[in-house]
């Protein structure tokens, strides 16, 4: 049986007194019937996991480097994570794809090095517009499945976040039998390549314009275990909801 699992994606918001949400979370979700993951900007991940000790929420990264240290300035190793108390990390998330021309090879590195210290990966995969538009969401979806995760990936280490590019903050979502016909596909496509129980075990989000409002039927779709939601998981009083409607689900 999977856990499902909420994870909110802060992006590049958030200052220190933003840490205040996360002490609305824990108020309104004492003992939650799913996983909560929030992954604050790297700036608040220090206090941000001091707040949530003993706490059922557990914090993440939002990218990692390949490497253990060195010398790339601006970067954060997956050890770093790690050490300052996170327990999962997004990789390859459409925007780091767009923004920081990452490869899926890239991501398969980045997951591999998050994956040795024992981090929990959430890899994202998506189409574009045109993607959709030109009917071939399942070979770009197949692809990116295919190159961004590591063999020796499991149910522990892996989370699949399916994210179509052009329902991330723009509040069109896609149709419940669009949704479901990818998260069936990725099912398959996992449990053809890690084996049957395994590939049953991988958690997979959706993410895209989650909101209080759509919930509920994206929950009911089958194999979406839970959402990765960003705007939304910005304020307590946004994403309690979404999180209620997934203990529900
Ligand atoms: O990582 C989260 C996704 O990009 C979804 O963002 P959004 O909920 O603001 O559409």
């Amino acid at each position: 049986m999977r856990r499902k699992l909420a994870a909110g994606n802060w992006k590049m918001n958030g200052l220190r007194a933003s840490l205040k949400e996360l002490e609305k979370l824990k108020d309104e979700h004492p003992d939650p019937g799913c996983d909560i993951l929030i992954c604050p900007p790297a700036t608040l991940l220090a206090p941000a996991v001091d707040m949530c000790w003993s706490s059922p929420l557990f914090v993440g990264g939002q990218t990692c480097h390949h490497k253990l240290a060195g010398p790339h300035t601006g970067d954060i190793s997956a050890e770093m994570l790690r050490d300052v108390g996170a327990t999962a990390v997004i990789l390859g998330h459409s925007e780091r794809r767009a923004d920081h021309g990452e490869t899926s090879e890239e991501v398969r590195l980045l997951a591999q090095a998050a994956q040795e210290v024992g981090l929990t990966t959430i890899i994202c995969v998506g189409e574009s517009e045109f993607q959709r538009e030109a009917t071939n969401t399942l070979d770009i979806i197949g692809g990116q499945l295919s190159l961004s995760i590591p063999d020796g990936s499991n149910g522990e280490n892996l989370v699949v976040a399916y994210e179509p590019v052009w329902a991330i903050g723009t509040g069109q979502v896609p149709t419940a039998d669009q949704i479901g016909e990818v998260h069936d596909f990725m099912r398959d496509r996992l449990e053809n390549r890690f084996g049957y129980g395994v590939g049953k075990s991988v958690r997979l989000l959706y993410g895209g314009s989650v909101k209080a409002s759509n919930a509920d039927e994206i929950f009911a779709i089958s194999n979406v275990d839970g959402a990765l939601v960003g705007g939304a998981s910005l304020k307590a009083a946004d994403f309690a909801p979404i999180i209620t409607a997934l203990e529900n689900a």
